[in-house]
């Protein structure tokens, strides 16, 4: 009752925790976890306040009972004993929930510090912030206990993520105004130069079903020169594809649905005739050796359907990889899914795809998307869709939201220590170029909290 009480009143370690468990259901009883749960190693903890307490080391936690502030967690540390937070360096007071608090500007993680009765705080990384300027934020929990809980927990995270944009395609085919081409071509560019390795650039569909994206030609002919990521494009069969090709592409993607419904709505035929459409596109591409990707949208649910049971996705899935696919992108297209039904997905979908070739792509319509991710990552994907800015939805699944924000996961990722080779601070300028654009603000809550504090987002 008491651990209880002290929990809801130190959001910070709640959501640091949670970012531990999200992946799992919180409900799940032991006798109710499925053998995905064992390479968690949750399957022995009975319910989620054990696990809670498990793992509820002082390591990551704000010594003052209190502490709820927002920013505490983003560091996870507090300085114990005496002070050495040098006189250089700025050191401001502020009072929270009747605490005061001493914050000083370090380098170092070992800041001790303990005068006047007061509760003292470190951080560490630059940012100038609302009231805090100078400080240093890291999305990342140090110590060596955390370390341990990291590598206990999330021992299947990957070390590297290669993170697919899809913004230029997915992000702006449902803009109802259209977007200038020399726009698109500016955003390409710097996506492109903030490290991300591959950006989906702009599809070669029918311009009477997708009028926003009826430039696709001019966009390719704009990118020519650009190097440095991969700038595959959407076909959805031989003559989007020989447009594209022809238009200087070098990848292309099809894509596929494994609702009956949305495939219909979406690219006007049945699954099954799609399959056949793309095994032509794929043949054609083999022969020319062009890289295919294949995506399979409503993996969890379909806007006209609703649950899409897993072993759809996983037929459609292995499909598209028998017929040539490199990679299959599982789109959750209207962003119903939590870890609770993507987890059984990916675990269908990984019994006829090896983990290697696949991708997730979450829409963020539920805000379930980094949950997704982690518990995608957890189970091996190394891949990941998203969108800068959090733009996007699709124009034939009414009501779906943007993908993930791009900034949101490169931060998480960031955060776990998952390399990525993307430039946060370059790719949060490139999302407020595009929100600019666009007239509204960015869909990225990292982006948009950053900005507010004027951080040096690359050092994050
Ligand atoms: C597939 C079609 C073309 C079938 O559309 P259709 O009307 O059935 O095609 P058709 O073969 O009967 O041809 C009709 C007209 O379209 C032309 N046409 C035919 N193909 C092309 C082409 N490639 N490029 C340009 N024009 C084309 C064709 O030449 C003809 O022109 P007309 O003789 O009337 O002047 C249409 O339904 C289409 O373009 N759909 C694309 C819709 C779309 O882009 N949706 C968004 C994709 S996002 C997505 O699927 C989800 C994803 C990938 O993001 C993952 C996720 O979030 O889950």
């Amino acid at each position: 009752m008491i651990q209880t009480k002290a929990l809801r009143k130190c959001s910070w370690w709640s959501i640091c925790l949670f970012r531990i468990y999200s992946p799992v259901p919180f409900v799940a009883s032991s006798s109710t976890m499925s053998s995905l749960e064992e390479p968690l190693g949750l399957d022995k903890m009975p319910n989620h306040i054990d696990r809670i307490h498990r793992f509820s080391s002082s390591a990551c936690r704000p010594r003052v009972d209190d502490m709820g502030m927002g920013n505490c967690w983003i560091e996870g540390r507090t300085c114990s004993s005496s002070n050495s937070c040098n006189e250089e360096y700025a050191k401001e007071t502020f009072t929270w929930k009747r605490q005061t608090w001493d914050i000083c500007r370090v380098d170092s993680l070992n800041c001790r510090t303990a005068s006047l009765g007061r509760s003292h705080m470190t951080s560490d990384s630059v940012c100038n912030s609302w009231n805090l300027p100078n400080r240093q934020y890291s999305s990342q929990c140090n110590g060596k206990e955390v370390l341990h809980l990291k590598n206990k927990v999330l021992s299947g995270v990957p070390s590297f993520v290669k993170i697919v944009e899809v913004g230029p395609r997915d992000g702006l085919q449902n803009e109802k105004n259209v977007v200038p081409t020399p726009v698109k071509v500016e955003l390409i560019r710097r996506l492109v130069s903030s490290g991300l390795p591959v950006v989906e650039a702009t599809s070669f569909v029918s311009p009477k079903w997708v009028p926003q994206l009826a430039d696709a030609k001019d966009v390719m002919e704009a990118i020519k020169d650009v190097k440095g990521a991969r700038l595959p494009v959407l076909t959805p069969n031989m003559k989007g594809f020989e447009a594209a090709v022809a238009a200087g592409a070098k990848e292309v993607a099809v894509f596929a649905s494994a609702s009956e419904a949305f495939s219909k709505s979406n690219i006007n035929c049945s699954i099954e005739e799609s399959l056949s459409r793309y095994r032509d596109v794929a043949h054609a591409a083999k022969k020319l050796s062009v890289p295919i990707r294949g995506y399979v949208s409503c993996v969890v649910g379909c806007p006209v359907e609703g649950p899409v049971p897993p072993s759809k996705v996983a037929y459609v899935a292995k499909e598209l990889y028998d017929m040539g696919c490199s990679e299959i992108s599982l789109g959750d297209t209207i962003g119903v899914g939590t870890p609770g039904t993507v987890i059984p997905m990916l675990e269908a979908v990984m019994a006829v795809v090896p983990v290697e070739n696949l991708a997730v792509h979450f829409h963020d319509t539920y805000g379930q998307s980094l949950s997704n991710i982690l518990a995608s990552l957890q189970m091996g994907i190394s891949t990941l869709d998203s969108s800068v800015a959090g733009l996007g939805g699709c124009p034939y699944a009414k009501g779906a939201s943007g993908n993930v924000a791009t900034e949101d996961v490169v931060y998480m990722l960031n955060g776990l220590g998952v390399k990525t080779n993307v430039d946060l601070g370059k790719l949060m300028a490139a999302g407020e170029f595009i929100s600019k654009q666009l007239g509204r603000p960015s869909g990225s809550k990292a982006a948009i909290a950053l900005s507010k504090i004027r951080v040096d987002a690359s050092k994050i």
